[in-house]
C-alpha cells in the first residue's frame, strides 16, 4: 500500500460545460448530459492508494498506451501524474512488429525488444523502461485491472493494489479469439499471437509442419514468415478466398497464387472440427469438419480478435460493434472516463457510421487525439480516415517483397489495375462514381502518398478510363487528375 505521504489533494473539473455522447449511424442521437461541471478530486494517499496518487491513469500498455504517453510528456503533464497499469512484463511496443520482422529466423537479425517500443512504427522515440522512469511515469507491470469502482474512481488490479483515478483512459486492446478447449484449442504446440509473450512461446522455430487457422491478417502473415523456414504450411479458413475483411476475390486469387509459388497450401472454405494430440500430448493434427485430417507439429490460429472491455462494461459497451463506447473526443459517457485503440467504439466522421478499427495508426492517432482533448479541452471531433497495411515476405532473400496499403471504406464496385508486375491498384467506387477505397501494391512513396488524399475527398471518377488504364501508373494519374 503507498506510504502515508503528506496529505496532497489536487482537483481540477471535467473540460467542457456539457458532455455529450452522440450514437451516430443508424441508431437515433443519444444526448447524455451531465451537470455542467462537475469537480475530480483524487484523494491524498491518506487514502491508501497504489499509484502515488496519480492523476491520469491509463489501463492497458499496448499501441495506443506508448502514444498516449508520450503526448501526456509532450505536454509536461506526464512526470509525477501518470500512471500506467499493464498486463503485460514490458513497456509499449509496436504490436505490429510481432508477425513480421519478430517471426525473422535467427540468422536474419529477427525483430527483438527493446528494438521496438513505440513510438519507433511511426518515425518517433523508442520509449524503453528506462525512458517512463526519466519521465517520471509510474508504470505497473504485470498487473491487470480486475475492478473498477466510477463512483469512487478507484481500480483494483489482480495482485491487490487499489488505485485512483481522476481522469481515467482506457486502452485495453483486443483479445485474441481461441478455439474452445473442448476441440484441442489449448493444447500444447497450439498458438495464438497477441502479445510479446506470445510470439516468444511460438514455436515454429523447431516445427516441421504448420497448420494455420485462420485467412485473415494474422494468418496471412504468419504463413508467409513460415516460407522463411522453409516449414510445410497449410492455412485453413471457411472463406472462399483469404482476407475476407477487405480484399476482393480477384485481389485474393492473385496473393493466394504468391504464397502457392512459396509453398504454402490453402485449404479453403474449411472449418476446424478439432485438433488432436499425439502420445506425446501435444498437438499433431487438425481434422476438419469433412473428416479430413491435416498433420501438424503446430498449429497457430489468427480467428479473430474481440475487444477486451472487462471490467469496465458498465462505462457502456457499443452492441453493433462492441467495444466501450465513446464520442469523437474518446469521451464516454462517464466523465472523465475515455478509451481509446482497439477497444473504442467511435464515430467514424467520414461515413456517419459508430465503428472499431482494430489497425495501428488508429491507435496512435486515437491516443494522441484523446490525450489533446483532455489537457487542452480541445473540442475538434476525431475525424479519422482508415488506413491499413500489411507487409509479408519482407525478409532477406524473398523472391519479391509484399507491402499493399489501402486508405478510406471497402464500398461499392471495384476496379483492379496491374497483376503484381510488381504493383497491383485497386479502387472501389459507388452508385455516384464516388472513389471510396483505394489500395495499392509496392507502390513507391509518392504513389503511397496520393491514397489518403484520393481516399479522403473522394473524387467522382471515370470508372470506364480507369479499367482501360494501361498501368497501375496511369490509373492513379486518372484518380489523381478527379482530385
Ligand atoms: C500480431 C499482430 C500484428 C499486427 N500487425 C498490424 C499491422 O501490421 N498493421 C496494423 O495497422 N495493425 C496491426 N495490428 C493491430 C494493432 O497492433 C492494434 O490495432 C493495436 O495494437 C491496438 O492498440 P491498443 O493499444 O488499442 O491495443 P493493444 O496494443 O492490444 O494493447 C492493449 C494492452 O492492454 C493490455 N490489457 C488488456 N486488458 C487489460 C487490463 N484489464 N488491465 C491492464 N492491461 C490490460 C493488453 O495486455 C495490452 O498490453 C497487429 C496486431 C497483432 C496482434
Ligand atoms: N496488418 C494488419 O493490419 C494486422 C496484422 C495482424 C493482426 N492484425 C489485427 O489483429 C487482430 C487479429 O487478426 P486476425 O487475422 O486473427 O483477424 P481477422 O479478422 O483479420 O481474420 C480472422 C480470420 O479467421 C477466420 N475465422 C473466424 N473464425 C474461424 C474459425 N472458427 N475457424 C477458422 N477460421 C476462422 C475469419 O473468417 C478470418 O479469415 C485483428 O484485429 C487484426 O486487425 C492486423
Ligand atoms: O508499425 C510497425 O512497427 C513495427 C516495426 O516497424 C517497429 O520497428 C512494424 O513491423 C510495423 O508495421
Amino acid at each position: 500500500m503507498a506510504s502515508a505521504a503528506a496529505s496532497q489533494c489536487y482537483s481540477y473539473s471535467s473540460s467542457p460545460a456539457a458532455w455529450a455522447l452522440r450514437q451516430g449511424g443508424g441508431g437515433a442521437a443519444r444526448v447524455v448530459r451531465l451537470p455542467s461541471r462537475r469537480r475530480f478530486s483524487v484523494a491524498a494517499a491518506g487514502g491508501g492508494y497504489d499509484n502515488e496518487n496519480r492523476e491520469y491513469v491509463i489501463v492497458g500498455g499496448g499501441n495506443a498506451a506508448g502514444y498516449a504517453a508520450r503526448t501526456f510528456v509532450e505536454h509536461g503533464m506526464a512526470d509525477g501524474r501518470l500512471c500506467i497499469v499493464s498486463k503485460e512484463p514490458v513497456p509499449p511496443y509496436e504490436r505490429p512488429a510481432l508477425t513480421k520482422g519478430y517471426l525473422f529466423p535467427p540468422e536474419k537479425k529477427p525483430a527483438r525488444l527493446p528494438g521496438f517500443h513505440t513510438c519507433v512504427g511511426s518515425g518517433g522515440q523508442r520509449q524503453t523502461t528506462e525512458w517512463y522512469k526519466e519521465n517520471g511515469i509510474e508504470v505497473l507491470y504485470e498487473d491487470p485491472v480486475v475492478a473498477f469502482d466510477g463512483k469512487t474512481q478507484t481500480l483494483k488490479t489482480s495482485s491487490g493494489k487499489m488505485l485512483k483515478y481522476g481522469s481515467l483512459i482506457i486502452s485495453t486492446g483486443c483479445e485474441a479469439s481461441r478455439l474452445p478447449a473442448k476441440i484441442g484449442g489449448n493444447l500444447p504446440g497450439v498458438h495464438y499471437i497477441r502479445d510479446v509473450a506470445d510470439a516468444d512461446s511460438l514455436s515454429i522455430f523447431i516445427a516441421k509442419k504448420i497448420v494455420v487457422i485462420g485467412g485473415g491478417y494474422i494468418g496471412m502473415e504468419v504463413a508467409a514468415a513460415a516460407c522463411d523456414w522453409n516449414l510445410d504450411t497449410t492455412i485453413i479458413f471457411p472463406e472462399d478466398h483469404i482476407m475476407p475483411r477487405l480484399f476482393t476475390p480477384s485481389l485474393a486469387k492473385k496473393y493466394e497464387e504468391l504464397y502457392q509459388q512459396n509453398g504454402v497450401k490453402f485449404i479453403k472454405g474449411a472449418l476446424i472440427d478439432k485438433l488432436e494430440a499425439g502420445s506425446d500430448g501435444r498437438v499433431s493434427s487438425a481434422v476438419l469438419k469433412d473428416g479430413s485430417v491435416v498433420e501438424a507439429d503446430t498449429v497457430i490460429v489468427g480467428i479473430g480478435a474481440k475487444p477486451a472491455v472487462s471490467p469496465f462494461e458498465a462505462v457502456g459497451v457499443n452492441s453493433q460493434v462492441g467495444g466501450i463506447e465513446v464520442d469523437s473526443l474518446f469521451r464516454t459517457s462517464v466523465p472523465g472516463i475515455f478509451a481509446i485503440g482497439d477497444v473504442a467504439a467511435f464515430p467514424l466522421k467520414m461515413y456517419n457510421r459508430i465503428a472499431r478499427v482494430e489497425h495501428v495508426d488508429h491507435a496512435r492517432k486515437s491516443a494522441h487525439h484523446c490525450v489533446e482533448t483532455l489537457l487542452t479541452s480541445q473540442t475538434k471531433a476525431y475525424d479519422y480516415l482508415p488506413y491499413f497495411y500489411s507487409r509479408v515476405f519482407e525478409y532477406e532473400g524473398s523472391s519479391r517483397k509484399v507491402w499493399w496499403q489501402f486508405y478510406g471504406d471497402n464500398v461499392g464496385e471495384t476496379v483492379e489495375v496491374g497483376n503484381f508486375d510488381p504493383k497491383i491498384a485497386t479502387f472501389w467506387i459507388d452508385s455516384d462514381s464516388r472513389l471510396k477505397g483505394v489500395f495499392l501494391e509496392s507502390g513507391i512513396s509518392e504513389e503511397f502518398g496520393l491514397l489518403p488524399q484520393l481516399a479522403k475527398s473522394q473524387p467522382i471518377v471515370d470508372k470506364a478510363k480507369l479499367k482501360a488504364a494501361a498501368s497501375v501508373e496511369d490509373a492513379l494519374d486518372i484518380a489523381r487528375s478527379a482530385l
